[in-house]
């Protein structure tokens, strides 16, 4: 019986194939991070496939003069690796759930990994300890509509301007002076081990965050024979249910169009609840929108508070910006 079991082992590890799973990923320090952290835990899971990774430097990455929105907007960061999908040089590929595009190829299947990092918006400043006790006029640095649209309707006085980069870029920026304070993501610094940076952490009532920010995607092609079922072990069920809700709001209100939005879903037992808002990125105008729904009704929700938000007179706002 045992020799029976052992002979069986020696056929699985020497005449089938050990599975070759390729993950494409960006350069930046934040995406190696994130694609060596699901590396591992697939590779703890399923020990008798090999996963390797491929690292790839996107257009995204290369442009750092312009603003993003200016050159084809954030997909371009995962445009790259979903060609190399596609185009067979890997399987899977691990993102930012927030940087990944409402638009995607049919071929490929994008769930959610969980838990969810800190989806906070943080302050980091050298000298200051919130954006409140910032002096008039004081230089605040963020690449995002959301964020600016949100600081300049509490903080009329300060100065909000364009900041690009990776993480490490940014945080140099304001060490050598050219902002008095940024905004980055929690999750973001929190992973590179960068937490004490850190000043403080905006309430998601100051600052709703990003849809899907600190989640992180899974990608891989819909017809590869295990991925779908290896990948399902990593998918927190809550954790995705408000990520999709979050990008069901993006989806009905923006498409792939760069505008001040933001949409947070919270799991609370079976329910969840999401908030959103639409803007200007004046701050002059904010339109928000709060429903709750069962778990298993995320996408309802999503166009519930879609809906919501268009019955406000959200698509005004939506047309200003595409103009
Ligand atoms: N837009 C770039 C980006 N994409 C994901 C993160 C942080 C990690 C996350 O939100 O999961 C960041 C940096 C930032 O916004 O500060």
């Amino acid at each position: 019986m045992l020799e029976f079991h052992i002979s069986d082992a020696l056929i699985v590890f020497f005449i089938m194939p050990s599975p070759e799973i390729i993950i494409a990923t960006r350069e930046s320090r934040l995406a190696l991070w994130q694609a060596e952290h699901i590396q591992q835990q697939m590779a703890g899971l399923y020990p008798l496939a090999h996963f390797s990774l491929l690292g790839m430097t996107t257009t995204g990455d290369q442009i750092l003069d312009r603003t993003l929105s200016a050159v084809g907007g954030k997909g371009l960061f995962v445009k790259e690796l979903e060609l190399a999908m596609l185009e067979g040089r890997a399987h899977m590929a691990v993102h930012s759930m927030k940087d990944v595009p409402m638009n995607r190829p049919s071929e490929l299947v994008l769930r959610v990994a969980g838990p969810r990092e800190d989806p906070r918006d943080a302050f980091v400043s050298n000298n200051h300890e919130n954006l409140a006790a910032l002096p008039a006029g004081a230089i605040v640095g963020t690449a995002s509509l959301r964020r600016e649209c949100q600081i300049r309707a509490r903080f009329p006085h300060l100065d909000v301007r364009p900041l690009r980069g990776n993480l490490d870029t940014r945080l140099r920026k304001l060490d050598q002076g050219q902002y008095q304070a940024i905004i980055l993501a929690a999750a973001g610094l929190r992973r590179l081990g960068l937490a004490d940076r850190i000043r403080s952490l905006i309430d998601t009532e100051d600052s709703l965050p990003a849809v899907g920010q600190g989640a992180l995607g899974l990608e891989f092609l819909a017809n590869h024979p295990t991925l779908g079922n290896w990948i399902d072990a990593l998918v927190d069920p809550a954790t995705e249910a408000c990520v999709f809700a979050e990008r069901t709001v993006s989806c009905r209100l923006a498409g792939s169009c760069d505008v001040p939005l933001g949409a947070f879903a919270e799991a609370e037992g079976e329910i969840l609840t999401l908030r959103a808002f639409v803007g200007n990125p004046a701050g002059t105008r904010i339109i928000r929108a709060c429903q709750s729904a069962p778990l298993s009704q995320y996408k309802a929700l999503g166009d519930g508070v879609a809906m919501d938000l268009l019955d406000q007179g959200a698509a005004d706002i939506l047309n200003a910006c595409r103009a």
